[in-house]
């Protein structure tokens, strides 16, 4: 089965749960959609403006995943008819050469967005980085500004990640107020977001992290379970509630017998769709909606640098 139960938030959110196959949470669909979409903002915007959102991404060093990612975000930028910037440094690129490079991308009028992809290689500072990013730009939503408009619940630019499982959760779950919501995992990245997202929503929500002493017993209370560890295959079916949607992060790499390799989660996947109500696969859920929502926040960022207004 794939495709959001409902729309009508009267009528979704958790039902009882009969075992079977969880809904497949088409991540990827989803991410298609809203890249069309945005390609239509796109070519309104430059009819009344004349200018092109452009998008400047970052990439210190050779980490295989991290090339593939920017490849992807350069392609996707495209397709939305957005301008592209890349800029590929070498490993050895010192703190204030990245800052210096930094700067004349927040002076730089054709772009409206700038992100550097992590993790950053050797000592390069990931916080003082991105922190140095103009907070209108910065379409990551990881530096201070726009963290804390999030955790006070103002509007400002949200994470790429935590947005986009916001957004298949809406489509899917319909109204989260009230719901049982427990993060696994606190990075600045995902975990902490998300749970500011959930909690903005009405969620009652619980972050489980490493030092937590039972995350599971946690985990099996949630209606709402996103796993966001980068512990491939922590979480198995006793982890979850039956009939609960679980949005799953976690992407690693791993090798077969047989010499390919495949993607899998921080979930059991096989496991987990006999006792969930939906789930995120892993490849074609959680990545694309990241992708998909960069594109959204630069479009957002674009409006506002060239309108003056703020998106509520
Ligand atoms: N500055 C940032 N760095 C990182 C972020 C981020 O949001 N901002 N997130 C992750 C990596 N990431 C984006 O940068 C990302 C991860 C995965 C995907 C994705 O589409 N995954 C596909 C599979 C792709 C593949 O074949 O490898 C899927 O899950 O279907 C997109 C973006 C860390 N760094």
């Amino acid at each position: 089965m794939t495709g959001p139960v409902s729309s009508d938030p009267h009528v979704s959110g958790p039902q009882p749960h009969v075992r079977g196959d969880a809904l497949l949470i088409d991540g990827k669909g989803f991410a298609n959609r809203l890249t069309q979409d945005i390609a239509e903002d796109v070519r309104a915007f430059y009819a009344r403006h004349q200018v092109t959102p452009g998008l400047a991404v970052v990439l210190v060093g050779n980490d295989p995943a991290s090339e593939v990612y920017v490849r992807n975000k350069a392609l996707q930028t495209h397709r939305a008819g957005m301008r592209s910037f890349m800029h590929m440094l070498p490993e050895t690129t010192s703190q204030e050469e990245l800052l210096a490079l930094i700067a004349r991308l927040n002076a730089d009028p054709e772009i409206h967005g700038i992100l550097v992809q992590l993790p950053l290689p050797g000592d390069l500072d990931p916080v003082a980085v991105t922190n140095a990013i103009d907070p209108r730009k910065d379409v990551d939503g990881l530096g201070v500004v726009n963290a804390g408009r999030l955790a006070l619940g103002l509007s400002g630019i949200v994470p790429c990640t935590p947005l986009g499982c916001l957004l298949l959760l809406k489509a899917y779950v319909g109204e989260l107020r009230g719901l049982n919501a427990v993060v696994i995992g606190a990075s600045n990245l995902v975990g902490r977001p998300m749970a500011q997202l959930l909690l903005r929503e009405g969620c009652t929500v619980t972050v489980a992290h490493i030092d937590t002493r039972d995350p599971q017993a946690l985990a099996r209370q949630a209606d709402i379970l996103v796993v966001a560890t980068g512990c491939r295959g922590l979480v198995g079916a006793d982890w979850i509630k039956p009939g609960a949607t679980v949005i799953d992060v976690g992407i690693s790499r791993i090798r077969l017998d047989n010499g390919k390799t495949r993607l899998v989660g921080d979930v059991v996947f096989d496991e987990a769709r006999h006792v969930a109500g939906q789930i995120t696969p892993v490849p074609g859920g959680v990545g694309p909606m990241t992708i998909a929502c960069l594109l959204r926040n630069t479009m957002q960022a674009a409006r506002e640098l060239v309108e003056g207004v703020e998106t509520p």
